[in-house]
């Protein structure tokens, strides 16, 4: 990975270890929202990855490139394949129970992906300090052990929740996360 400055762990930055009330290992991780692009079971042409952790730190992940996905003809858009990056990267780091957002995502794209291919993802964490997650992920065409056909690096910032209600819809917050208050 040709990862930059900016999405490389600083000295010190520690590693995460399993958190108490992780999801046991091969559990699957549920959607953090229903219409989300990349994992909502409720959109029509998105992502739909639904992934599991094998140790409570690191996430993997199924992607099928559909029709709906295509750059050229009969390939994925890179774009697509970013985001497929940024889902899997986002659910290994909900993991620390805490929520972040991306700040910076670098992406290498390695060949060229066909629609119908099943990538299979995997993201993990190479560091944290203070607000700053430090992850990577790769896409391996057709099986786990395949060819790496996009890898990415991303730097992610923790913020608090009222992020997502100042910054978004608070309702449809509420209406998926009950446990939420957007007044705390
Ligand atoms: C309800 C359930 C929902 C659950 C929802 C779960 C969603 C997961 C979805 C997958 C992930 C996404 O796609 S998230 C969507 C895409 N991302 C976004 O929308 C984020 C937009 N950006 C922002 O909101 C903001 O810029 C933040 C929060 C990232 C940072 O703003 P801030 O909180 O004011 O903090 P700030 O001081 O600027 O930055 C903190 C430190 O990070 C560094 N930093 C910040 N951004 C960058 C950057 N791009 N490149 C380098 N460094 C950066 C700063 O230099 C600083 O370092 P130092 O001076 O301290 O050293």
């Amino acid at each position: 990975m040709t990862r930059s400055a900016i999405t490389t762990p600083p000295p010190g930055a520690t590693l995460p270890e399993p958190l108490p009330g992780a999801p046991a290992p091969g559990s699957p991780l549920g959607s953090h929202y229903s219409r989300c692009f990349g994992c909502g079971d409720r959109h029509p042409t998105g992502l739909h990855l639904s992934a599991v952790t094998p140790d409570g730190v690191t996430v993997t992940a199924e992607f099928t490139v559909g029709e709906a996905h295509q750059g050229a003809p009969g390939l994925a858009h890179g774009g697509v394949l970013a985001a497929a990056m940024d889902e899997v990267i986002g659910m290994s780091v909900w993991l620390f129970q805490r929520p972040y957002v991306t700040g910076r995502l670098e992406t290498d794209y390695l060949a060229p992906v066909p629609v119908g291919t099943t990538l299979h993802l995997r993201a993990w964490c190479t560091g944290m300090s203070g607000r700053k997650a430090y992850l990577e992920a790769e896409g391996r065409a057709g099986a786990p052990d395949g060819p790496v056909a996009v890898r990415a690096a991303a730097l992610f910032i923790e913020v608090g929740m009222e992020h997502f209600a100042e910054h978004g819809d608070a309702q449809a917050i509420l209406a998926e996360h009950h446990e939420y208050e957007v007044n705390p």
